[in-house]
């Protein structure tokens, strides 16, 4: 479980530990680290050229001492001074060594940079200095290497109002804050590289669950197992607009954990679902319901809301979530919209849902008093009562017509196997993402194909 505390947390668990060990002690745990992860990610440290931006704050003390560690071992290192008053002993411990201190122009020839301007203490955005200096590694094609996070972005909530470094490493120490794992700031960090300082956390609201934790929750049929109580799902998907909808999500909900499908729909299209499934059933019992992918002017309100207030949890996806209304109990629901479904809902725009993507989907989630599988880059679910999971293993290439709804069907699937909403959706995300990158395997890929190929992801995860 990858977990991502506030800064808050994170300020505690140091005041705690901190008060154990003698002074100094974290920052040097993190400067050897950081000092280590860059000579991987240089490949080497002898004759590296080692530019380091550097902040008022400790974020800027851990840079220091790991430039220090870094001259050590042979790099020609240089720091920046972005502010009148750099962390004294860092900035000493450099000078030590051989380090020296000099000017933005030094970027241009450099190997590396290391972004020390701010980490959990800073707000959004990069003043004049450092956003020139920023800009001048950009230009010149100098890689960053975020030192805990990437400066300016919010590292609570992940957004990014403001201009911001865009990393080609993150370092963060003691555990993953939220910008690391909710976009749009995740996707400044690149790959984030967590070091151990020895802080005792408290569970964190938001979590991502990694291939361990998918396995232990999957639901794997026993010696005793029938098709019925491997659970049954029903789905209302798909229309003689949208027929291929039906057959997509039809293919998703039969490569999961259930055993039968009953799809309930217009003639032809059970027909179609029928010749692409001949095991696919009509109407009668289920455990859950798959609702909303493709129903076009099938879209049927009152009969979804009866079926949002019976008993069975319910994926409503797409034109179904139309029948959601902030009345009544449906915490046994999973609405999985995009940004703009999401935004129609809540009356904003789109682009305000992109920008704040946590805060949009937990208020939904609590307006509705259902779980929001907010889909995107980096998908985020969010509980009614507060809990969130992100998905981040997915690749650009899922951005393809009908992979909601194998998404939809799959979620189905698995709330139909007995998960709760929350961990269906966690699931279903991450096998989701696996699919298509088998699939897509780093080119194009299309919705039948990531359906297809998801029995062999969730081998791959389960052997
Ligand atoms: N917690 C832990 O367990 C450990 C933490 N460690 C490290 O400490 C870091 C946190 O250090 P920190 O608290 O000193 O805050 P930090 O982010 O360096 O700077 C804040 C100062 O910057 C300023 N400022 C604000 N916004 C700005 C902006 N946009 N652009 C420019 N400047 C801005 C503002 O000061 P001002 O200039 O306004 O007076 C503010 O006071 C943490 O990220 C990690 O790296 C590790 O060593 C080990 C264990
Ligand atoms: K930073």
């Amino acid at each position: 479980m990858r977990q991502a505390h506030t800064v808050e947390q994170v300020r505690a668990a140091e005041a705690a530990l901190m008060a154990k060990l003698p002074e100094g002690t974290l920052m040097q745990r993190a400067a050897a680290g950081l000092a280590v992860a860059v000579s991987n990610f240089l490949g080497g440290t002898y004759g590296a050229r080692v530019v380091l931006l550097i902040g008022s704050g400790d974020n800027g003390g851990d840079a220091l001492y790991a430039g220090a560690r870094l001259a050590r071992r042979g790099a020609q290192v240089t720091a920046v001074l972005l502010s009148s008053h750099a962390h004294p002993g860092g900035l000493a411990a450099l000078l030590a060594v051989g380090g020296r201190v000099g000017a933005t122009s030094d970027i241009v020839s450099a190997d590396v940079v290391l972004d020390g301007i701010v980490g959990i203490g800073g707000r959004p955005g990069l003043r004049p200095d450092a956003l020139a200096a920023v800009q001048l590694a950009e230009q010149y094609g100098v890689p960053i290497v975020a030192v805990d996070t990437p400066s300016g972005v919010d590292v609570d909530t992940g957004e990014t109002p403001e201009p911001h470094v865009r990393a080609a490493l993150t370092v963060t120490f003691g555990t993953h804050k939220i910008c690391h794992l909710v976009d749009p700031a995740a996707s400044a960090c690149g790959p984030v590289h967590l070091i151990d300082i020895g802080l005792d956390l408290p569970p964190a609201e938001v979590q991502s669950l990694q291939a361990a934790d998918v396995r232990a929750l999957y639901p794997i049929p026993h010696g005793e197992s029938d098709k019925y109580s491997r659970g049954v799902l029903g789905l209302m998907v798909g229309s003689p607009q949208y027929p291929g909808a039906a057959v997509i999500a039809t293919t998703g909900a039969l490569a999961g954990p259930i055993g039968m499908v009953r799809y309930v729909g217009p003639d032809a299209v059970a027909a179609a679902v029928r010749e692409a499934h001949p095991e696919v059933v009509g109407d009668g019992r289920v455990q859950a319901w798959t609702i909303g992918s493709g129903l076009g002017d099938e879209l049927d309100v009152p009969r979804i809301r009866e079926l949002l207030d019976a008993d069975e949890p319910v994926v409503l996806d797409a034109d179904g979530l139309k029948a959601l209304d902030d009345s009544g109990d449906h915490v046994d629901v999973l609405a999985t919209p995009h940004a703009g479904e999401l935004a129609r809902l809540l009356g904003v725009e789109r682009a305000t849902v992109e920008a704040e993507r946590l805060k949009y989907a937990r208020l939904a989630a609590e307006r509705f008093d259902v779980t929001v599988l907010l889909k995107g880059a980096t998908t985020v679910i969010a509980g009614p009562d507060g809990e969130v999971r992100v998905n981040t293993n997915a690749t650009p290439w899922l951005a393809t017509a009908g992979a909601g709804d194998v998404l939809a069907g799959l979620c189905g699937s698995l709330l139909a196997a007995g998960l709760t909403p929350l961990d269906a959706a966690a699931v279903g995300a991450y096998l989701h993402a696996s699919a298509a990158n088998l699939s897509s395997s780093g080119g194009p890929t299309t919705a039948i194909a990531v359906a297809q190929a998801l029995p062999e992801a969730t081998r791959l995860l389960l052997s």
